[in-house]
């Protein structure tokens, strides 16, 4: 036989391989393919893959093996959205779950941030935040500067535009608010990246490059290793973008940390009579103050400048993804925002008050009703869809599914907020309702079936911070303006580590 006839008969027999797993798979929503694996189905799925995988879980009763394409880093992992399961892995059996070596590869830009840590560096960068984050002059200073910053810019920018009738991105709009408040509870300052006026919005290079960042960490994940790290080589693709990216937030956080970490004589100098908004206490200088203490930190410099990324990465977008959809199905639920105004009208209000100077916790406490609307949103559309951890040990999950040591698994926070197992047949509606007792108490949901800020000893410390700010910001939001989505503007869910909306979130905005 001729050479060309060995290769015909070669592709000859593939192709009948092919056509007989087509046809074996033909009811299968995931077909294994020789060679390559499940990858077609990411791939063919990419727009919709956290819609494709909530589907798939559900007809493998929640736990699902992936295979990857062989000689590719995109090993076999397991996918799961059983409760018991997560559980398992974020609590029972804690000990055996890291975050892993491919973690902590695709993750690079963590560098040594609480984020991309396991056991004993995480257990003590974990101790330190924790002090930090929980004691009473942040919790002050929190409040105190999301009030301010609300009224001199959010409510005002908003104002301006309610007058102007244009249409306006509001998931924009919160991006730049998290962002400066992030930056004033981390820095001190706030870099103003939301303006008071509505035709003043500045360009904000920094906040994109958090954007370009998530998504080639999020490619890195279905892209095979080796070719993501030939692109890094290269620098060309998105990790050219990549680099460019993480040099410009680097710089950001270096001028910060810099000018942060002198005296305040200095400060004034450099400052050379600009007036930035200047926060007593800020967790940088905390952190300065706890960090140089360690005598092993040899390299302060990146230590400080990785946990102030980590820290603006894990506080910022999540917030404002989190106030984008919820704002977006108030605005599309009208009995749901009238109870929300009500409730606020009969707790927050006397005649004289002025509404963003009583939102103190004391009487956002009272708010069950816009509580339960809050974990509502984030049930349906957590900010961080999905989590990975690696096994150390061999193990047996309660789903019964074995696990070999070195193994992958990833949760998947979006389908678990669509399990009819964990919130029943109306799983797919949005009731601030399933949130409230016959007592018009707040339910308490376990934190392995209400995922949105993980569980167990790696769940979110910036949790009750995070919905005190969302109360905050929506009750001042929903009180003042009314919330119109564009005609025919499209709101779904974006591919990313950070669940944002595709094409934004268009709106226009009217005084009540
Ligand atoms: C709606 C807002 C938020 C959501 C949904 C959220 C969600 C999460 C999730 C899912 C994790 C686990 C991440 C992982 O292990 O890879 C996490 C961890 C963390 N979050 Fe949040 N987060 C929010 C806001 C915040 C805020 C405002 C802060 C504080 C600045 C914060 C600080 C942290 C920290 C320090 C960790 C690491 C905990 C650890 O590894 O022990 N988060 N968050």
């Amino acid at each position: 036989m001729t050479l060309f006839q060995y290769i015909t008969l070669f592709v000859a027999i593939l192709l009948v391989i092919f056509y007989y797993i087509w046809r074996r798979n033909q009811n299968v929503l995931v077909t294994n393919w020789p060679i390559i694996g499940m990858l077609p189905f990411v791939l063919h799925n990419q727009s919709n893959l956290h819609d494709f995988v909530t589907l798939g879980l559900k007809l493998c009763r929640g736990t699902f093996h992936f295979k990857g394409p062989w000689f590719t880093n995109i090993a076999n992992f397991i996918l799961t959205s059983d409760h018991l399961n997560v559980h398992h892995i974020t609590s029972k059996n804690f000990s055996n779950y890291g975050k892993g070596t491919d973690f902590h590869e695709i993750f690079d830009v963590l560098g040594v941030g609480i984020l991309n840590l396991d056991f004993e560096e995480w257990k003590q960068e974990r101790t330190l935040l924790h002090s930090l984050l929980k004691g009473k002059s942040f919790e002050i200073s929190f409040q105190q500067n999301i009030q301010k910053k609300l009224e001199n810019f959010l409510l005002r920018f908003l104002d301006h535009a309610s007058k102007s009738v244009q249409v306006l991105d509001l998931q924009d709009i919160l991006e730049r608010f998290t962002f400066d408040i992030t930056c004033i509870l981390l820095f001190g300052f706030d870099p103003r990246f939301l303006p008071y006026k509505f035709n003043e919005l500045p360009e904000i290079a920094h906040v994109k490059a958090i954007s370009i960042i998530e998504d080639t960490i999020l490619s890195r994940h279905y892209i095979p290793k080796y070719f993501w790290k030939l692109q890094k080589w290269l620098q060309i693709g998105q990790e050219k973008k990549y680099k460019v990216a993480q040099e410009n937030l680097h710089q950001f956080l270096s001028k910060c940390i810099t000018y942060y970490s002198k005296g305040d004589e200095e400060r004034r100098r450099l400052r050379n009579g600009e007036d930035f908004d200047e926060s007593h206490f800020y967790l940088l200088k905390a952190l300065m103050k706890e960090g140089l203490g360690n005598e092993e930190m040899v390299e302060i410099d990146k230590y400080i400048r990785d946990t102030a990324f980590n820290l603006l990465a894990a506080g910022s977008g999540t917030v404002s993804s989190g106030l984008s959809w919820f704002s977006w199905l108030v605005s599309t639920h009208f009995i749901v925002e009238a109870k929300i105004i009500q409730e606020i009208k009969d707790n927050c209000l006397s005649h004289e008050d002025n509404l963003v100077t009583n939102l103190r916790v004391e009487k956002l406490n009272k708010l069950v009703y816009l509580h339960g609307a809050i974990c509502e949103a984030l049930r349906l559309y957590p900010p961080v869809p999905f989590q990975h951890k690696c096994a150390i040990k061999a193990d047996i999950l309660p789903s019964g599914d074995y696990v070999k040591p070195n193994t992958k698994l990833i949760y998947s926070l979006y389908a678990m907020g669509r399990m009819k197992q964990i919130w029943g047949k109306d799983r797919f509606e949005f009731k601030p309702e399933r949130w409230i007792s016959d007592k018009g108490h707040i339910l308490h949901v376990p934190s392995c079936k209400f995922i949105a800020f993980n569980a167990g000893p790696r769940s979110c410390l910036g949790k009750d911070i995070s919905i005190v700010q969302m109360k905050m910001v929506a009750a001042a939001m929903l009180w003042k303006f009314h919330i119109q989505v564009v005609e025919g503007h499209s709101v779904t869910p974006r591919v990313s580590i950070v669940l944002r909306m595709e094409h934004g979130f268009k709106v226009k905005v009217s005084k009540r």
